[in-house]
This record gives C-alpha cells, structure tokens and sequence, in this order.
C-alpha cells in the first residue's frame, strides 16, 4: 500500500501552481525524495500527510482518502508526517511529548502512556523518556518526532529533510532511525544528501518543477550515472543526469 497521487494541482493562496495535475503513487518500503530547492517535495510531503489539501485532484493511502470526513482521522493515524521543524514543548518531557502526540491522534491516554515507551525505544531514545524534550539537540528532538509517528502505529512516515543540519555522527543515527523504523512502517525521506542513498533506501524519486523526472529502485537510479562518475558520487552524477543541465 502507498499514496498516490491522482491529477493532483495544488497552488498557495493565488501563487502559481507549484503541482499541474501531478499523478504517480511513491512505492513502497523506503524511499528517498531529491529535487532542488522549490521543486515540491515540501508540497507533496504535506499533501501526503493530509496537512494540506490539493486544489484539485485527490491523494490516497490504499483505499482511504483524506478528503473523505469520515476517513480522515485513519488516514492521519495510518500516514505519520515528520515535518521540517520538530519543537519541544515547553515543560514536557520526551514520553509526554510523545504520548500527547497520540492522543491528539485520538490514542485514549493510558494507551498513549504505555505506547510511548517502545515508540522512544525504537528511535533509541529509552534512556530520554523522562528528560525535558527541550533538553535534547536538534537531532535527538527530531528522533522524538519519529517516535511521535510511531505511537500511533503509522504505517507509513513522512519526513521532510530531517538530516538537515544535523553534523555527521547524527546523520548516521538518523540512518539508523530510518532502518529500524522501516521495520515497521513504509518510510519517504525528502532530502538534499545522497552520499547514502544506497545503503539506505530502496527506491528513488526525483522531483523537479512539481513533476517527477524519475521513479525507480536505488539500482536503476545509480545506473544513469554516467560510466567514469566520481567512486563515492554516482549518485549525485546520477541525479544531475537526471535534472539534465542548469538545475541543481
Ligand atoms: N506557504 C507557502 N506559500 C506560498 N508559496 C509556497 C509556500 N510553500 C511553498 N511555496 C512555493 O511552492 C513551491 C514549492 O515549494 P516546496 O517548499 O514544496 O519545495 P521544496 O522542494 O520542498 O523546496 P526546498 O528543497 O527548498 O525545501 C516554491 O515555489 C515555493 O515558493
């Protein structure tokens, strides 16, 4: 199961149009969404999480639609969303973080209480449960939004560049997160590193100008690098060949 999107168009307030009738579906397992900056991947990200809603055409999970009232709230407990920025509430701690998290996804409270611990767990972050959630670096506050997605049993988890700023030792974390999470749910990552993409994700989509100029599995995406790429870039030739000249 995955979203897909149908004839999707989506401009801000009187913008332009970022997204023209945009129709593909992301696949399954662990995916990794490129594209220079203003290409969409934000857009379609929130779109996906039913944060925002298309102007015209319609996203899916499987067989629910968010634009049904009646399946919205499943659809946000199937599809977790990690957005660009994660910020601590004041006073909490990770678990209350966490579980509130929850129950703002309709989790009764005792529910979101227990669950909280193994969802803190799975992002590495047990020994944390009870420390101020304001306490913690960007990365580890990030984690805590992953966990915030797992408490709720998401089967798929969105995440907007959620390495982005983060030094080196807490991106490998982060791939970490992602690996154990993908154990459980379906996972798209939008981002501007590739220097990893092969030992961690599975499939690839390139978004450019609110269209995508490739889908396809981490193989045939490392295949357009032209032969004589850089070892240890193939994946940033792979991705200018893709973009073709005067994109980033
Ligand atoms: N809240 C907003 N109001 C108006 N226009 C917006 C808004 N958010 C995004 N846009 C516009 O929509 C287009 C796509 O932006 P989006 O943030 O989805 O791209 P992106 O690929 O995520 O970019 P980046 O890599 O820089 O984060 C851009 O032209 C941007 O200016």
């Amino acid at each position: 199961m995955s979203v897909e999107f149908e004839s999707c168009t989506h401009r801000y307030r009187r913008g332009p149009l970022v997204l023209d009738r945009l129709s593909f579906a992301f696949p399954a397992g662990r995916t990794v969404l490129l594209g220079p900056n203003g290409a969409g991947k934000s857009t379609v990200l929130a779109l996906a999480a039913s944060a925002l809603r298309p102007s015209a055409g319609s996203v899916r999970f499987g067989a629910l639609d968010p634009a049904v009232r009646s399946q919205l709230r499943s659809y946000r407990r199937d599809v977790g969303w990690l957005p660009q920025q994660v910020t601590a509430v004041p006073g909490m701690t990770c678990r209350e973080q966490v579980a509130y998290a929850g129950w703002l996804k309709g989790m009764a409270r005792g529910e979101a209480w227990t669950g909280a611990v193994p969802a803190l767990d799975r992002v590495g972050l047990a020994k944390k449960a009870d420390q101020q959630a304001s306490s913690l670096s960007g990365g580890q506050l990030r984690r805590v939004g992953v966990a915030q997605t797992l408490v709720h049993a998401a089967r798929l988890v969105l995440m907007d560049e959620p390495t982005a700023g983060l030094d080196p030792a807490q991106r490998t974390a982060f791939r970490r997160t992602v690996e154990r999470l993908s154990e459980v749910a379906d996972v798209i990552v939008s981002t501007h590193q590739t220097e990893d993409l092969w030992e961690v994700y599975d499939h690839v989509v390139v978004l450019a100008g609110g269209t995508v100029r490739f889908l396809g599995t981490v193989d045939a995406f490392r295949a357009l690098a032209p032969p004589g790429a850089a070892a240890g870039r193939e994946a940033e030739a792979a991705y200018a060949a893709v973009l073709g000249d005067g994109e980033e």
